[in-house]
């Protein structure tokens, strides 16, 4: 049996913001929850009733005080998480903005930082972010990405403990996604990755490692369907 053969998906939104002009990211340093003690973008669970663009806008507003107007808001990938043994997909929805209104504040959930796009700070930050969010800053998007994720040894993690939690990934309520059994799409194929390990002076970057991510430059069109082995049918914007 794949261990990596989904049943349902969750629905999830990330967002970049990105200053061109002086060349930064702003990233959240997670205190809390699923990824705590990583690095991220800002994002989470979308909620009944929303789409993942509205989820999007409202996530960023509760993790880093800031606005960002629905146009201005682009859609640089659509990145679906697996976790070994786990039949819940995290199928996660990211945007990219260039502009925004307000000040950004820390909220007790999130840090926001800038970070200069040579000193993004991939060695704490999940550990498959250093596959895409590259194609975001270059603007080689939209893509789709397939991302299986496994634990890292217990020894590796044990010594992570006082760093990251390592919740179980579908443990938290979310709003149900897409499950179909849908054939793949194909698209144009640009990585693919197996058994990477890290070794023990990256440890940082979370209780989970890559066991293999498919990354792809061609995107279907709307409604999108997850098929239970973890392939996109279409996409929606
Ligand atoms: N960069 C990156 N982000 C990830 C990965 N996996 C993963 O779930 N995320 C993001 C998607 C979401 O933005 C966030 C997890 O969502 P969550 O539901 O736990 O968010 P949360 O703790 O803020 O909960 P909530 O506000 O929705 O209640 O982490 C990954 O491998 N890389």
């Amino acid at each position: 049996m794949d261990p990596f053969r989904i049943t349902s998906t969750k629905v999830l939104t990330l967002v970049t913001v990105i200053d061109k002009q002086n060349q930064r990211i702003l990233l959240g340093y997670k205190k809390r929850g699923f990824g705590a003690h990583l690095w991220n973008g800002f994002g989470g669970k979308v909620e009944p009733g929303e789409t993942p663009k509205e989820g999007a806008i409202r996530e960023l507003e509760e993790e880093a005080g800031i606005t960002v107007h629905p146009d201005k808001l682009q859609k640089t990938g659509l990145l679906l998480f697996l976790f070994e043994n786990d039949t819940v997909g995290l199928e996660t929805h990211v945007y990219k903005a260039y502009e925004y209104e307000g000040e950004i504040r820390e909220c007790d959930e999130m840090r926001p930082q800038w970070f200069d796009f040579a000193d993004i700070p991939y060695s704490q930050m999940w550990p498959d972010d250093e596959t895409w969010l590259p194609l975001t800053l270059k603007g080689q998007d939209p893509f789709f990405g397939r991302i299986c994720l496994k634990r890292r040894p217990l020894t590796e993690s044990a010594s992570l403990e006082n760093g990251v939690s390592g919740l179980n990934p579908s443990s938290s309520t979310a709003s149900s996604g897409s499950t179909t059994s849908t054939a793949a799409s194909a698209g144009n194929l640009s990585t693919t990755m197996t058994n990477t390990s890290f070794t023990a002076d990256q440890p940082s970057n979370g209780p989970f490692e890559i066991f293999d991510y498919h990354l792809e430059h061609s995107l279907p069109s709307a409604p999108h369907e997850i098929a239970l082995d973890g392939t996109v049918a279409s996409y929606e914007n």
